[in-house]
């Protein structure tokens, strides 16, 4: 390891987080703070960054760099970065190290303290006797659905499979667990299935400033047929999930991932010259959300950027930037 090359567990988070076996915004969130800390330990260890705190400075800034470039989409990972490294400070290596590893820690803590307290909000639009239909793998939305079952209410779902990765499988996994009766489908069926179904209940990787919802893709065609249906739709997501930079016009990058995650190679060159797209993510527009869920109560969509501007003031820091 080099003094500006980051230490191995931060090199292994990082592959980890691109290659999806860490994956959901939170968990993401909650592996880059851990990964900072190890980073912190390391570098304290050994080498330069031991014994020189401008070294020591570098060596964090640059495991923040290497963590922020796995995945764009999901906020959640560059603002853990930002609350772990705009408090580092010291001035002495063991004094940075320290604060590294108090903010992790901290910041980790206060993320399970939010889900639970989110749980509890998103499990007060729940009814006893509710079937929630879920798209994708998300813990905050599972949060809800788990606190209303924790609150003595009988849930069930329906639990859209949610192709090309299929996280619907991890959903019904954990709802069963949690002894919800679930239904498995294709995510072609669910318009099918909304008839049958009281509440949508999803997550989210990123808020904007104007209230559209970015998650996984097909929550936005799942939402359009909701509203046609007359189904609420809620998105639970951390206040993590807000993206500072929409206040300043920015837009949320969404993910392209590799085409073998929609075909495999042997069958696209059966079928021939063809072009094969795979987006992530999309955006549900804030008109067909009927509500963003967080720790700090619920939202219409359209007033989310009150509670941005109060958490973030106008803009967003990037303390892994080189000074
Ligand atoms: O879209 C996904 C996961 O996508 P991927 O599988 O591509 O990471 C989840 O709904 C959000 O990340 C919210 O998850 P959580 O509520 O756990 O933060």
């Amino acid at each position: 390891m080099t003094d500006t090359e980051p230490a191995a567990p931060v090199r292994e988070t990082a592959e980890s987080i691109a290659t999806m076996e860490i994956r959901g915004a939170a968990t993401i969130a909650s592996a880059a703070a851990e990964a900072l800390a190890e980073q912190a330990e390391a570098a304290a260890a050994s080498g330069e960054t031991a014994s020189d705190p401008a070294a020591f400075r570098a060596s964090l800034r640059a495991a923040g760099r290497t963590l922020r470039e796995t995945r764009p989409t999901a906020v959640s990972l560059p603002n853990a970065l930002r609350y772990v490294l705009q408090r580092m400070e010291g001035e002495t290596v063991d004094e940075l190290r320290r604060s590294v590893v108090g903010a992790s820690d901290a910041f980790v803590r206060q993320l399970d303290r939010a889900q639970e307290d989110l749980g509890r909000v998103g499990a007060n639009r729940l009814a006893d006797g509710d079937t929630v239909m879920t798209h994708c793998h998300s813990t905050d939305a599972l949060a809800c659905i788990e606190a209303a079952v924790e609150q003595g209410k009988s849930i069930s779902a329906v639990v859209k499979e949610t192709r090309p990765r299929q996280q619907g499988h991890i959903t019904a996994e954990q709802l069963r667990d949690a002894g919800v009766p679930v239904t498995l489908i294709v995510d072609s069926a669910a318009r099918r299935y909304l008839d049958e179904v009281d509440h949508v209940v999803v997550g989210a990787d990123s808020i904007a400033a104007d209230g559209g919802v970015i998650n996984k893709i097909g929550t936005s065609g799942l939402a359009v047929n909701a509203r046609e249906r007359g189904v609420p739709i809620m998105t639970a997501a951390q206040t993590i999930k807000l993206h500072p930079e929409t206040l300043t016009g920015h837009t949320v990058e969404i993910e392209m991932r590799d085409e073998s995650e929609v075909i495999d190679p042997e069958t696209r060159d059966e079928i021939g010259e063809i072009d094969v797209r795979n987006p992530a993510f999309d955006v549900t527009p804030p008109r067909y959300m009927d509500a963003i869920v967080t720790e700090q109560g619920q939202f219409p969509p359209e007033s989310i950027v009150t509670l941005m501007r109060e958490l973030f003031g106008e803009g967003a820091a990037e303390p892994w930037a080189e000074p």
